[in-house]
């Protein structure tokens, strides 16, 4: 009831529609040993940026990596980490996923990861992609994707593995999965 009277509320999803707001979560630590060869860089500004109202149980995921919030290993990484403190968190029931950036929700996978890149590089990508969905399909709180912006290609694929999607009514908006136009054949899981 908590969680339906917070995504009513001016807080939930239809104020993220149409504004952003600022403040960050304090939640445990705890890391997923695939994510732990990828240390954030602090010298670059956070690309996930986590609100939980304690009082509703519901988190707000801001993604913020400008100019497109596409993502890259870092970005994954950073939002699966995010993914894994909430899901520690057994007060936090909900999660809201949500873009910072105007227009864009997610331009899908970093392009510039998928060339001049060492094998090794390209299997940690490629591990994270896989880490990212399993974890938002997998996850134990309800959560909802507010798509208000384009969302292509890797950008759908992050929006369908969550259990609802809500995207803001602007014919300007895209979703959808392009990946054949791109000549791109996701590998074999
Ligand atoms: C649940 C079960 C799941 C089972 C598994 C299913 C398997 C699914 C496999 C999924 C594979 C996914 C593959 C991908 O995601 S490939 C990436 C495809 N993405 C795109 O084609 C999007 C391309 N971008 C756009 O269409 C537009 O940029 C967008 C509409 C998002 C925004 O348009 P806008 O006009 O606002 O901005 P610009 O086009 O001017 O772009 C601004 C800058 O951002 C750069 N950019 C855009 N997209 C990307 C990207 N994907 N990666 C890296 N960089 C990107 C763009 O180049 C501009 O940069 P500059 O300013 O430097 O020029």
């Amino acid at each position: 009831m908590a969680l339906r009277a917070a995504l009513r509320s001016r807080s939930g999803l239809s104020g993220l529609l149409s504004q952003r707001s600022s403040c960050s979560s304090d939640i445990r630590m705890c890391v997923s040993p695939l994510l732990v060869p990828q240390e954030r860089n602090y010298s670059t500004p956070p690309k996930i940026r986590v609100e939980f109202d304690q009082s509703t149980g519901v988190a707000v995921m801001h993604m913020q990596s400008p100019p497109v919030n596409s993502l890259s290993l870092d970005f994954l990484t950073e939002l699966c980490i995010s993914v894994e403190k909430l899901e520690m968190d057994k007060s936090c029931r909900g999660l809201i996923i949500t873009s910072a950036q105007p227009k864009v929700f997610s331009a899908g996978l970093d392009i510039t990861e998928m060339y001049g890149k060492s094998p090794e590089h390209c299997g940690a990508f490629w591990r994270s992609v896989q880490e990212m969905w399993l974890k938002l399909y997998g996850s134990n709180m309800v959560t909802i994707a507010a798509i208000n912006g384009s969302s292509p290609a890797g950008g759908c694929l992050m929006a369908m593995t969550c259990d609802y999607r809500i995207m803001a009514d602007n014919p300007r908006y895209n979703i959808g999965l392009n990946e054949t136009q791109l000549g791109i054949v996701a590998p074999f899981w």
